[in-house]
């Protein structure tokens, strides 16, 4: 059986909703054999993250050396990188290992405010990583500090997405989660010739920690089976709202997403055209 194989440079979520645990739950949700490189550990939970610890660049270097001498996985992605010395040697072993399709979530702060990545590596990211992207994933708040620019009409997300774009990602989705303002919810995709919105009816929830992570590992993982772009994109539209419209209702706080509920929605489908 040949499975195709995806990995995630991340940071761990204790409490399961995003990060490494939200990634790996993803990839196997849609039948892709997964795996991790963990850039720091956090204590975190619904309410909040009350914790940060970055591990040792020697750490880091090792688990990417250990998959890269071994596992050939058909698309990764980075999530939390958190310093410029991490996203650095991140880069340099993406490079070393030949890794292509690569999805860059620039995680930079959590939904309660905790900081992800430090201010000062955002030119890191902005040098080292998006050069090598095939696809770029930041949230409005993400794409205002990549661009130096604040973004509150269409006009500017589009400019956005051609900056981010020129930056080096031959793709940019740029994801508009944060804009509550409409009762859609409309993701931008840039290929560099034209714009592509993808558009869903906003679920009005409190439940949405690890929308993003979780959103940008279902692109990985349909990348890894051999979707393109587009159709990567789309799936992952599809399965974030699943999730977000089947909540599991944990926690005291931002629940995290149902990463069940795209595959029972499917198998529910199929029994439904079984009896027909
Ligand atoms: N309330 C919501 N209802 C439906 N889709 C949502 C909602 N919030 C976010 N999304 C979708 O989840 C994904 C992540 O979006 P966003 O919240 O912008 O990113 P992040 O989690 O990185 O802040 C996007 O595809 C976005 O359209
Ligand atoms: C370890 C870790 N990585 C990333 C995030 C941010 O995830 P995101 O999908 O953007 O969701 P919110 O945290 O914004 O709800 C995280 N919290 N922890």
């Amino acid at each position: 059986m040949m499975i195709s194989k995806a990995l995630t440079i991340a940071g761990s979520d204790s409490g399961g909703g995003a990060g490494i645990q939200a990634d790996l739950k993803t990839f196997q949700e849609l039948s892709v054999y997964g795996m991790s490189a963990i850039t720091a550990v956090t204590a975190q939970n619904t309410l909040g993250v009350q914790g940060v610890y970055p591990l040792t660049l020697e750490a880091i270097t090792q688990q990417l050396d250990s998959i890269g001498l071994d596992l050939k996985p058909n698309a990764v992605k980075t999530g939390m990188l958190f310093n410029s010395d991490i996203i650095r040697i991140v880069a340099k072993k993406i490079q070393q290992y030949s890794w292509s399709n690569l999805v860059v979530d620039p995680v930079m702060v959590a939904k309660g405010g905790s900081t992800l990545l430090q201010q000062e590596a955002v030119q890191s990211l902005i040098n080292h990583l998006l050069p090598l992207a095939l696809v770029t994933t930041p949230n409005i708040p993400e794409a205002e500090m990549i661009t130096n620019r604040s973004i509150t009409t269409i006009d500017d997300r589009k400019e956005a997405a051609k900056i981010i774009h020129a930056m080096g990602s031959k793709y940019v989705v740029l994801k508009g989660g944060h804009d509550t303002s409409t009762k859609a919810v409309v993701d931008l995709l840039y290929d560099g010739h034209e714009f592509i919105f993808m558009e869903n009816q906003r679920v009005q929830t409190r439940h949405t920690h690890g929308t993003g992570c979780t959103y940008s590992a279902a692109v990985t993982a349909e990348l890894a089976k051999g979707k393109t772009v587009p159709e990567a994109t789309h799936i992952a539209k599809a399965f974030i709202q699943a999730a977000i419209e089947d909540e599991l209702g944990i926690g005291a706080g931002h629940g995290p997403t149902n990463h069940f509920a795209y595959q029972s929605r499917l198998r529910g489908m199929n029994l439904e055209a079984n009896r027909q």
